[in-house]
């Protein structure tokens, strides 16, 4: 069941992974940008005119990190390069390798490059389809105009990128959509692409397309009415898909609660361990409270948990059933135990100072706090609404493990300590709509909250999620406190209302 966990069709769902095969693409770029020979064939110059934005972004945005293996488009189309176009260009490559008319230095290039296909875990068709539904989502979400992210515009206030998409790849976006059943999207997205070309014949097409959508939609909209749209698409062909309360907030269109209340506050929260180091921390909401704390990992910690973590990331699951990684959650994580490195005791100590919760580890049912967990997101990376206390019974077996693991060992999820281990370019915020809140991560802060009430109950105001990630990268570390261990520093109280 957990088979598919490391494959490498998960690969877009994290970036630091695709830093890899970012590398590996520059790798072959420069090989086909200086073409040994005088006439490079058909798929060498079809890669050189892909790759060439990355050369313009990488010079332009300073470095591969932020502006190129940040950006979506970016994702998309390397991995593209590499599913449709690097199998037709190898064996070009291995033929060169083999002339006798080359001289050792192209060889050897070429040897290099081969090499390096050897190690590095490259992405496939369902990596391909997997930046496909993510692109989609981020156009959704963020309500970003196809036309506008075509010619490599993301945010009104981001310089668009060198690359654009072509009516080829338009295209194709809308094909995959429509063989997933993103039917309203697809129908968004045939309606840009039609716009984007003055071909005829293509026009045609993508009419024809659209027409197939249509149908698809409508057919299965009489038969279990409502599932995607309040109407079917050819009555109403404007509609867009519904706007969830995520998409409302992810967007920042909630109108944002105030409260004349909320302080920011430096001190040493009645704890000699920050005595001579207080914390910086504002409230953001009263009852239930949810506070962020400033300054509280430096960068050289940082530093030290994603070197750990990046050896251990997996595809992220969701719940404790069957723990099959799906669209609801996509990025990597990583659970980092205590004695992996010896920042991790000094954090716990410091958590425990400022939240006066204990958050040692130990066995299932010692232990106060679980391991940290580390999340790396990648292109479109989020996590839709949720809580993170557990619907389960005491005593409830996970699934898909053998059913050995409690996973209410030590109580359930009493609070949340998430820690922000970078900044984000846009988008990627946390959002809590029942308190009408949503935070921006700032790197080496963190936001701490109660899940469950006193009465042990779950808190129902503290749903939330992350935001899609629409441009750069995010990685944020979460320490999930215990409920029993703290009875005596969190007390339980009979009130329905506590
Ligand atoms: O990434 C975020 O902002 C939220 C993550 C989250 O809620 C979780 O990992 O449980
Ligand atoms: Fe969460």
């Amino acid at each position: 069941q957990n088979d598919h966990i490391n494959k490498p069709s998960d690969l877009y769902s994290s970036l630091l992974r695709m830093k890899v095969v970012f590398k590996f693409d520059e790798a072959v770029g420069e090989l086909v940008s200086s073409w040994p020979k005088s006439s490079p064939p058909a798929e060498a110059i079809r890669y050189l005119e892909s790759y060439q934005s990355v050369v313009l972004d990488r010079a332009r945005d300073g470095g591969i990190e932020e502006g190129v293996s940040g950006n979506p488009l970016h994702l998309y189309s390397v991995i593209k390069r590499l599913v449709r176009l690097w199998p037709f260009l190898k064996p070009h490559l291995e033929a060169l390798q083999h002339d006798q008319q080359e001289g050792v230095v192209v060889v050897e290039a070429v040897r290099l490059v081969l090499q390096a296909e050897n190690n590095t875990v490259l992405p496939d068709e369902a990596d391909l389809t997997g930046a496909t539904i993510a692109l989609a989502r981020l156009q959704h979400i963020y309500n970003i105009p196809v036309a506008d992210l075509m010619k490599g515009k993301l945010t009104a206030t981001h310089t668009p990128s060198s690359i654009s998409l072509s009516i080829e790849d338009c295209v194709d976006i809308t094909e995959t959509l429509y063989n997933h059943w993103l039917l309203p999207l697809a129908w968004q997205w045939a309606s840009s692409c039609i716009k984007a070309t003055t071909n005829h014949q293509l026009q045609l097409s993508i009419q024809q397309l659209m027409d197939n959508i249509e149908q698809k939609h409508d057919q299965s909209w009489t038969a279990n009415s409502n599932i995607f749209l309040p109407q079917p698409l050819n009555i109403s062909k404007n509609q867009v898909p519904r706007q969830s309360t995520y998409t409302y907030y992810c967007r920042g269109l909630h109108q944002k609660a105030q409260h004349s209340l909320l302080r920011c506050h430096v001190g040493n929260r009645g704890s000699h361990y920050l005595t001579l180091q207080p914390v910086r921390y504002e409230e953001l909401h009263h009852d239930p409270d949810l506070t962020i704390f400033y300054d509280v990992i430096s960068d050289a910690e940082i530093e030290q948990l994603k070197g750990i973590a990046s050896q251990m990331l997996k595809r992220s699951c969701v719940g404790t059933g069957t723990g099959q990684p799906d669209e609801t959650r996509v990025s990597q994580t990583a659970w980092v135990p205590n004695n992996t490195s010896h920042v991790l005791p000094i954090i716990n100590r410091r958590i425990d100072a400022i939240t006066n919760l204990f958050v040692y580890e130990g066995d299932l049912y010692n232990r106060a706090a679980e391991v940290l967990q580390m999340v790396n997101y990648g292109i479109g990376g989020h996590f839709t609404l949720h809580h993170d206390d557990f619907d389960e019974q005491p005593g409830d077996k996970a699934a898909g493990s053998n059913g050995e693991y409690d996973w209410l060992g030590g109580g359930n999820r009493l609070a949340t300590w998430m820690f922000y281990l970078s900044d984000v370019v846009a988008g990627g915020s946390t959002v809590f709509p029942t308190l009408r809140l949503s935070i921006t991560p700032v790197k080496g802060s963190a936001a701490f909250w109660y899940n469950l009430k006193r009465n042990g109950d779950r808190d129902p105001k503290l749903l939330h999620g992350g935001c899609p990630v629409l441009l750069g990268q995010k990685w944020v570390a979460n320490k999930w406190i215990r409920e029993h261990k703290n009875f005596l520093r969190y007390p339980c109280s009979t009130h329905p209302n506590q």
